[in-house]
């Protein structure tokens, strides 16, 4: 059967680098209009760009705001190729009748290890005597310099990255809490400590890793930096809104902190031609990245990989499963019927107007399957009908009040 819509019209616009990997999944499964483009766009261009988009690619820097997605008329799906989901506006999305995916596990293993490699060369004094050796310098010395074994790791956020940080660290002998708003199954001889401020005063190693949310907000304050023992070390790779950088350069800077990794920053550059700027840059004991914590070519291959297949599946099926702002639906194939989407606002009455369309129509319906949240309804209907049937039926569904999206995969 012929899509109503060919895959080869479909227009996939990759932003911030994706993988690869993406754009194979893309290609084998007939969609052969992708662009990929190395940077984020600026907003005018990005605001022009997702007009003619039907599938967007993006990564941690582009900003899919309200204002951004009201351009996107013809947008089916965003695909975030990253964990986290801050950057795109997910209530405008859904209300939009657009699904995000994300790749919530493929790069959480890369941020672990870098975290732990952090660990041990901030409590060695590594980044200070690098830079002393880059000058000329020779500070051959054990004072500041420390094993982790049986020292205090505090993780911030025992989620996926979390836990996985605190198995790494336990094997290095160290001593593993954490603080979480959820109660979690704790791994290992890791404890859970009552409150973030008896996480911070007994940590050695403070590590970030919340995601960005309204609560997350600024977490790090002076204050909470002045709970810290003196000497003690701050992680973050997380994000750069969960901590005042102003505030962590003047601990740092007054010696409160003895050393500092940073991957996120409150303002990060577009793209690799663009100028870094902090108030951290020059400190000699800290280890700045430029939020590379997931940027391994196993984890960008197998993110490019996941959320491009998701892309691909709603796209060409309807399943909605994982989106992380959606009524998750999981299909079947196909085969013998076409598939009629249609998203609409949830007010009761819409589905018996969808419904009276086919009885009408004298259709049968092959199968039918509804998923809501409080705003958005999701309806799948599949049909035995001809093309041309399926398409007017289309149009009627689209002209019910409250439709968000309609569509017809076959
Ligand atoms: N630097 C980088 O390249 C990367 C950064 N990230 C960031 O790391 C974050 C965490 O990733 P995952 O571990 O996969 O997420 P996750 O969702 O598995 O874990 C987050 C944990 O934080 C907890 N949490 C949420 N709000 C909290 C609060 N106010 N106080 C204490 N705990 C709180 C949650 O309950 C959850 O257990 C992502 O949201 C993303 O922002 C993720 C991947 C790469
Ligand atoms: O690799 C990226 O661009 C972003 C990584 C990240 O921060 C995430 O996965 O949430």
């Amino acid at each position: 059967m012929q899509t109503s819509y060919p895959r080869q019209d479909i227009k996939v616009l990759l932003l911030e680098g994706v993988s690869a990997s993406a754009v194979e999944v893309f290609h084998r499964a007939g969609y052969s209009q992708v662009e990929l483009h190395a940077k984020s766009l600026p907003e005018d261009e990005l605001k022009a760009r997702i007009g003619e988009a039907h599938i967007i690619g993006i990564r941690s820097r582009t900003q899919l705001t309200a204002e951004v997605l009201a351009q996107a008329k013809r947008l089916i799906a965003v695909g975030c190729f990253c964990i986290g989901t801050n950057q795109v506006n997910l209530g405008a999305a859904r209300l939009a009748g657009v699904p995000v995916f994300n790749a919530p596990y493929s790069n959480t293993r890369s941020v672990a290890e870098l975290v732990i490699a952090e660990a041990i060369m901030l409590l060695r004094g590594i980044p200070q005597k690098n830079a002393q050796c880059h000058r000329g310098g020779w500070a051959k010395s054990a004072n500041g310099s420390y094993e982790t074994r049986d020292k205090v790791l505090g993780i911030v956020g025992y989620g996926h990255i979390g836990t996985q940080v605190g198995v790494l660290a336990e094997s290095l002998g160290m001593r593993v809490i954490f603080h979480d708003i959820e109660t979690k199954l704790a791994l290992g001889n890791a404890r859970a400590v009552s409150s973030l401020d008896e996480l911070l005063e007994r940590s050695d190693v403070v590590t970030l890793h919340v995601p960005e949310t309204p609560a997350t907000q600024l977490m790090i304050r002076a204050e909470q930096l002045a709970k810290m023992h003196a000497g003690a070390m701050l992680i973050n790779a997380s994000r750069g809104s969960v901590v005042d950088i102003e505030a962590l350069a003047t601990a740092l800077r007054e010696g409160k902190l003895a050393g500092a990794a940073v991957d996120v920053f409150p303002l990060e550059p577009k793209g690799n031609d663009d100028a870094f700027v902090s108030p951290l840059v020059g400190m000699d004991n800290v280890i700045l990245t430029p939020h590379i914590g997931g940027s391994t070519l196993e984890a960008q291959d197998n993110i490019g990989i996941e959320v491009a297949s998701k892309l691909v599946r709603y796209s060409d099926n309807g399943s909605t499963l994982s989106a992380v702002n959606f009524p998750e639906v999981t299909l079947p194939e196909h085969p013998h019927s076409r598939r009629l989407l249609h998203i609409h606002r949830n007010v009761p009455g819409t589905l018996s107007r969808i419904n009276e369309l086919f009885s009408a129509g004298n259709l049968n319906i092959d199968a039918q399957f509804l998923q809501t949240d409080s705003e958005v309804g999701y309806v799948v209907i599949d049909v035995s009908a001809d093309e041309a049937q399926a398409n007017a039926l289309k149009a009627q569904m689209a002209a019910i009040p409250g439709t968000l999206r309609s569509r017809v995969l076959y």
